[in-house]
């Protein structure tokens, strides 16, 4: 479930007043995400979408944000922040931080085709495009330097073998340099879960409180090894190449770039074997997660340090 914070309509009523989105009609939590209290608001003008930030601080929120309002202004399919009266994107309600957007079309498929695979690069390789002009800057909170921590804290929890290969790669991700790709404003977490498909289009991207500065290439990573993957932790050969091609018909890869591929494929990988092994040893008291399998990724990345075609 996911409404941490209940809002009732006479709670809105007054909040909606620094709106100009007429008065309300419906007001329905919605049962998906682990980590805000998100609803559905019906009003007179439309469908919205409220999100009542657990965890962040509303001056947290303001790269988010803004880069939603950026990419949206650009055509991007997102959730399009609305500003109240004072013209922020960020009020308050209940004692938290909140956040109305429009509401998008379509919905989140857990087995995306070969097309929708398609429409998802094209979209990201937009996005890596219309965010160059986004002049917010955020260094990722998930990169290198936090992945060698976290996961030393972790060595101790896991069966010897699978804590070699951890640090196997830990040490692999260290000897080669990432400087002369490209870099931009990445999602960073552009899963399944954070896609609302609209039949073969997609409706939009949300969830956006990973994004930050890294190289393109690890959001390509990332992306492709959510939404290519099969049951085993293998890729899918024929969503991956459409994927790609897609991705590439936008915003080809440099040649440092197809260099680069098969260890950022890794790197991509890596990083959510250590976020999950970590919420799985070490969960905080208290902490709204349910811990998802780690052992997931690490089937997908010990699958590419055997593959020999990367689908480009
Ligand atoms: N702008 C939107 N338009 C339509 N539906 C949305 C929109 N934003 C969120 N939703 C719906 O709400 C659900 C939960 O949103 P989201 O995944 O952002 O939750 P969260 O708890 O904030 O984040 P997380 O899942 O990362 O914990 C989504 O699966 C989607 O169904
Ligand atoms: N997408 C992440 C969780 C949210 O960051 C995962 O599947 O581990």
């Amino acid at each position: 479930m996911s409404v941490f914070t209940t809002v009732t309509e006479a709670d809105l009523q007054p909040f909606l007043k620094r709106y100009a989105l007429g008065t309300l009609v419906e007001l329905k939590g919605i049962a998906a995400g682990v980590t805000n209290t998100n609803y559905f608001v019906t009003t007179t003008h439309g469908r919205y979408v409220l999100t009542l930030f657990e965890t962040l601080l509303a001056d947290e929120l303001d790269y988010y944000v803004k880069l939603m309002a950026h990419l949206a202004h650009h055509g991007i399919a997102v959730a399009a922040p609305i500003a109240n009266f004072d013209d922020d994107y960020v009020d308050e309600l209940n004692g938290k931080p909140t956040l109305l957007v429009n509401c998008l079309p379509g919905m989140v498929i857990e087995n995306p085709n070969v097309n929708q695979c398609a429409e998802v690069g094209e979209m990201l390789a937009q996005m890596h495009q219309a965010a160059r002009s986004y002049p917010g800057h955020m260094d990722n909170p998930r990169g290198p330097h936090w992945w060698t921590h976290t996961a030393a804290q972790v060595y101790g929890f896991m069966p010897p073998k699978a804590a070699q290969q951890l640090h196997d790669e830990v040490l692999y991700q260290a000897e080669w340099s990432r400087n002369e790709l490209p870099r931009g404003v990445i999602h960073a977490d552009l899963f399944r879960d954070n896609v609302l498909l609209n039949g073969d289009h997609v409706g939009g991207f949300i969830d956006f409180y990973y994004a930050c500065n890294d190289t393109l290439l690890y959001d390509v990573a990332i992306t492709l090894n959510d939404w290519c993957v099969t049951g085993d932790g293998d890729i899918d050969a024929e969503r991956a190449r459409a994927f790609l091609a897609a991705y590439q018909s936008v915003r080809p890869f440099t040649e440092a770039e197809k260099q680069s591929w098969p260890a950022m494929l890794r790197a991509g990988a890596l990083r959510f074997w250590v976020s999950r092994l970590y919420d799985f040893h070490k969960p905080a008291s208290g902490e709204m997660t349910f811990a998802k399998d780690p052992g997931h990724f690490q089937r997908v990345l010990l699958r590419h340090r055997e593959r020999t075609d990367f689908w480009l």
